[in-house]
C-alpha cells in the first residue's frame, strides 16, 4: 500500500493569536483538528518568527504584522486567517509568492462598526463627550447652544462598502441625508447619493465618517488641504485605519474650532499591548471621542468571525477550497469520493499547465475532474486522479520547474 503524504489531522498546527473567539476553536475541533497553540496576545516579532517555524495554519487580528521578513521563517504554513476585516497587516504578496492563501471576515463585523459610529453621531451631535467630561470634573453648563439633531443632516461617507452602506441605511432610518464618496460606481441604498467628488462631499456634510481600506490611494487622503476643504462646525469620524488622516492636521483643525468634534477608534501608531501608554495630540480634546481599536469588537462580531475564519481553514484543509481568499486564485470545489485529490501552486508561466497534465498522459492516469484558476502571479491547480498511487504522482508534480507547492488530500 502506498505511504500517505498527506498529514494526519493531529499534526496539522494551528497557531491562533490575539486571543480570537473560542467559536474558532470550536469550528476546528469539530472538524477533527486539536493541534492548537493559542495565545491572547500578539506575539512580539522574534517571537512570532519562532512560533511560525511549525506552523500550518495563523490566525491573527490587526495587531499582527506577519511581513515578508516573519513569512520566511513559515516554513509549513499552509494558509493565513485575519481574523477581522483589514488585511492590511498582512504582505499579500509575499505570501501568494509563496503559495499560501490569506482569509479573511470581509462583514462578520460591519455592523458592529457601523452601530458605533451611529452612537458617536448622536453623542457628538449633542456634545456629549465635552458634557460628560465637565460635569465629571464638576462642571454644570446646561446649555442648548450648539446641540444638535441629527434628523435631516447632511452625513458624508468616505467608501460606501460593507461598512459605509451599512451605516446609510441606519443613518436614513433616523431622518439623516445621506452622501458618500467611492472611487467605484456605487449602487445607492435608500436615498443615498454619490457624490463626483471628494471636495464635494467634505465641503457639504455635516458629519463626515472615513469606511476605506488601507491601501495606497488612502494613505493620508485626509490631510490638511483636504481638513481645510471641510464644512465649518463639521463632526469627524474615522472608524477606518488610522494611516488615513494627518493626525496633526485633524488636532489643528479641533484647536482651532473649524472641527466641532470628533470619534477616532484607529490611529498611526497603536500601542502593541494593554501596558504601553498611548500617546496622541488628541487626548487632550473633550470633544473628541477616543476609543482603542474597538469597532469590530462586540461579542456577536468576535463570534461570527470565529466560526467564519475558522471554517475557511478547514475547508482549504480538507477539500483545497480558496473561495475568498484576498490574494489567490478562487477555486470553490465539491467534495470528492473515490478519487484522491492533487494541489498544484505554480508561478504563473507558460507552459506549466501541459507539464502538469504530461504527468496524467505518462503514467496513463484518468482525471475525474480539474479546476484552474490563475492570477497575474501564480496559477492554482487542484486535480481528481482515479489512482491509488497519488503518492509518486505528487512526486513528479513537484519536480516540475515553476512548482510553489503541493498538498495531496485523500
Ligand atoms: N475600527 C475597526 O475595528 C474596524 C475597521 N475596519 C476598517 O474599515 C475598512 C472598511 O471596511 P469595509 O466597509 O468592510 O470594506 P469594503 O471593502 O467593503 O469597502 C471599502 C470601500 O472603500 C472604497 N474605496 C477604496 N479606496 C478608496 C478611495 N481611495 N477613495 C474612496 N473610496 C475608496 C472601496 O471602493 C469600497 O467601496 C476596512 O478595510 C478596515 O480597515 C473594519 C472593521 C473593523
Ligand atoms: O476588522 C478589522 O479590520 C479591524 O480593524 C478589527 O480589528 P481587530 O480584530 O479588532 O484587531
Amino acid at each position: 500500500m502506498t505511504a500517505k503524504v498527506s498529514l494526519d489531522k493531529s499534526k496539522i498546527k494551528f497557531l491562533l493569536l490575539e486571543g480570537v473567539h473560542q467559536s474558532a476553536l470550536d469550528t476546528l475541533h469539530a472538524a477533527g483538528y486539536t493541534n492548537i497553540e493559542y495565545h491572547k496576545k500578539a506575539l512580539e516579532p522574534e517571537e512570532l518568527k519562532e512560533a511560525i517555524k511549525d506552523a500550518h495554519f495563523i490566525g491573527l487580528r490587526s495587531r499582527t504584522n506577519l511581513t515578508a521578513d516573519v513569512l520566511e521563517h513559515a516554513h509549513k504554513l499552509i494558509a493565513v486567517g485575519c481574523f477581522c476585516i483589514g488585511t492590511n497587516q498582512v504582505d499579500l504578496i509575499a505570501a501568494e509568492k509563496l503559495g499560501i492563501p490569506v482569509f479573511n471576515a470581509p462583514f462578520s463585523n460591519t455592523r458592529s462598526v457601523a452601530e458605533l459610529v451611529l452612537g458617536e453621531i448622536l453623542l457628538l451631535m449633542r456634545n456629549i463627550p465635552k458634557a460628560n467630561a465637565q460635569v465629571h470634573r464638576g462642571e454644570w453648563n446646561k446649555s442648548a447652544v450648539g446641540s444638535h439633531e441629527v434628523r435631516g443632516k447632511k452625513l458624508g461617507i468616505i467608501g460606501y462598502g460593507h461598512i459605509g452602506s451599512q451605516l446609510s441605511i441606519i443613518a436614513e432610518s433616523l431622518g439623516m441625508n445621506v452622501y458618500f464618496y467611492d472611487i467605484e460606481t456605487k449602487l445607492p441604498l435608500g436615498n443615498a447619493q454619490q457624490l463626483g467628488s471628494l471636495q464635494e462631499l467634505l465641503s457639504s456634510c455635516d458629519i463626515i465618517s472615513l469606511h476605506v481600506p488601507e491601501n495606497a490611494s488612502t494613505k493620508n487622503m485626509i490631510n490638511a488641504e483636504r481638513i481645510a476643504q471641510l464644512k465649518q462646525d463639521c463632526i469627524f469620524i474615522n472608524a477606518a485605519r488610522g494611516t488615513v488622516v494627518d493626525i496633526d492636521a485633524l488636532a489643528q483643525a479641533l484647536e482651532s474650532g473649524k472641527i466641532r468634534g470628533a470619534a477616532i477608534d484607529v490611529f498611526p501608531q497603536e500601542p502593541a499591548s494593554a501596558g504601553e501608554v498611548f500617546e496622541s495630540p488628541l487626548r487632550k480634546f473633550d470633544n473628541v471621542i477616543l476609543t482603542p481599536h474597538i469597532g469590530g469588537s462586540t461579542s456577536e462580531a468576535q463570534e461570527n468571525i470565529g466560526t467564519e475564519v475558522a471554517s475557511k481553514f478547514v475547508k482549504y484543509s480538507d477539500n483545497g477550497s480558496t473561495l475568498s481568499a484576498v490574494n489567490f486564485p478562487e477555486v470553490s470545489l465539491p467534495e470528492h469520493h473515490g478519487t484522491k485529490r492533487l494541489l498544484h501552486i505554480h508561478a504563473n508561466r507558460p507552459g506549466i499547465l501541459n507539464k502538469i497534465n504530461q504527468v496524467f498522459v505518462d503514467e496513463n492516469i484518468n482525471i475525474a475532474a480539474q479546476y484552474l484558476q490563475t492570477d497575474p502571479q501564480i496559477g492554482y491547480v487542484v486535480i481528481d486522479v482515479e489512482t491509488e498511487d497519488a503518492h509518486s504522482l505528487l512526486h513528479r508534480l513537484k519536480e516540475i520547474e515553476g512548482t510553489i507547492r503541493t498538498r495531496i488530500l485523500y
